[in-house]
């Protein structure tokens, strides 16, 4: 049975529309005027239990609306989500048990008191026992090195330390499905990785579901062998992270090394040459016509080196969100 099985789902946001000058603020005192927002639209996709999907989107495309609905936070317009079985918005126990969110611009540890604080009330919510929570927080702070930082005040934390410690209390209760929402967010390089190699080590020991946003492309490539995209509240590729690249990106690069002398012209015959000199040149290619051209290449050509090159992905994804419409 899927962990998570989205059907349909749609989300249209009421935002109150305000004409400008001293009129349009009377008017709107009286009598406000509504238009929908479609946050998120027809969206459908599931996901296994134990798979770590990264969910792709720019800013504003319906990635936090989606989480929410999945968590239960905000009810569907349209459609149906089951987690772990539970309809999310129902908020019972055995869901809630099962599940966290952690958003990276959002702070449930007590900024004045020790995380250890913040830990016991998590463990009295979820009621953990003292020995069981004393063994979780003995775990999951030698996984994420943070043993003697858990007893200062969490304002005197490093903001990548904060942030280990956040991803510590919202896993206290052991859930079985992770909504992560920019978990990496205003990190340096360094706090990144320990951040997700925590997650894979998390993912593999505990076989947790995981569905993570993030806007750096590191923690997706590290982590995701599936993505979602999503563009303009519409679901626009689920797959394959190399897929990805597939669909988005029409052309590969092709680089040569020779050992003679070729002209300009010569070369444009292989490909859309982007660059040349007396002994190498690069071209752009379409992937359907990789093969053969790669082919001709080194049948007619006297080739010292040739490397095909895919496009970086957060080059694919960034020209795909740049698009505004996609095919
Ligand atoms: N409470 C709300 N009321 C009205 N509109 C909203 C509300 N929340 C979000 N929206 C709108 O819904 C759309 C999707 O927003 P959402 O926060 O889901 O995007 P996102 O993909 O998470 O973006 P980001 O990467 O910037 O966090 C945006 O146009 C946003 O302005």
């Amino acid at each position: 049975m899927s962990t998570i099985v989205v059907e349909h789902l749609s989300k249209m946001y009421p935002v109150a529309v305000k004409e400008s000058g001293l009129k349009g603020t009377l008017t709107h005192f009286f009598k406000r005027n509504y238009r929908q927002v479609k946050a998120v639209q027809d969206v459908s996709f599931k996901i296994e239990p134990g798979e770590v999907v990264g969910f792709l989107g720019a800013n504003g495309a319906g990635k936090t609306t989606t989480l929410k609905m999945l968590t239960g936070l905000i009810h569907p317009s349209e459609g149906r989500v089951t987690v772990a079985g539970h309809l999310p918005f129902d908020r019972r126990a055995a869901f809630l048990r099962q599940v966290t969110l952690v958003m990276g611009q959002k702070q449930q540890l007590i900024w004045d008191l020790p995380a250890v604080d913040s830990f016991r009330i998590n463990a009295a919510v979820y009621g953990i026992s003292d020995n069981a929570l004393d063994r979780r927080v003995g775990e999951l702070s030698e996984m994420l090195s943070l043993e003697g930082k858990l007893t200062q005040p969490v304002r005197k934390l490093s903001l990548g330390e904060r942030m280990k410690a956040e991803l510590l209390a919202a896993l206290l209760h052991q859930p079985q499905v992770l909504f992560l929402d920019e978990p990496t967010l205003g990190l340096d390089v360094n706090a990144q990785v320990a951040v997700r190699e925590f997650l894979r080590e998390y993912n593999q020991r505990y076989q947790a579901t995981v569905l993570l946003t993030s806007h750096y492309m590191a923690d997706i490539t590290a982590l995701c062998k599936r993505v979602l995209m999503i563009h303009l509240g519409q679901l626009i590729y689920d797959g394959s992270l190399e897929g990805l690249v597939d669909r988005f990106s029409p052309c590969r690069e092709i680089s040569i090394e020779f050992t003679q002398t070729y002209s300009k012209d010569q070369l444009r015959l292989y490909g859309d040459l982007q660059e040349s000199d007396k002994h190498s040149a690069r071209f752009l290619v379409p992937q359907e016509a990789l093969t053969r051209t790669v082919a001709k290449l080194l049948g007619d050509l006297e080739i010292l080196d040739l490397t095909v090159i895919d496009p970086p992905i957060e080059e694919v994804i960034g020209r795909v969100f740049q698009a505004g419409t996609v095919s």
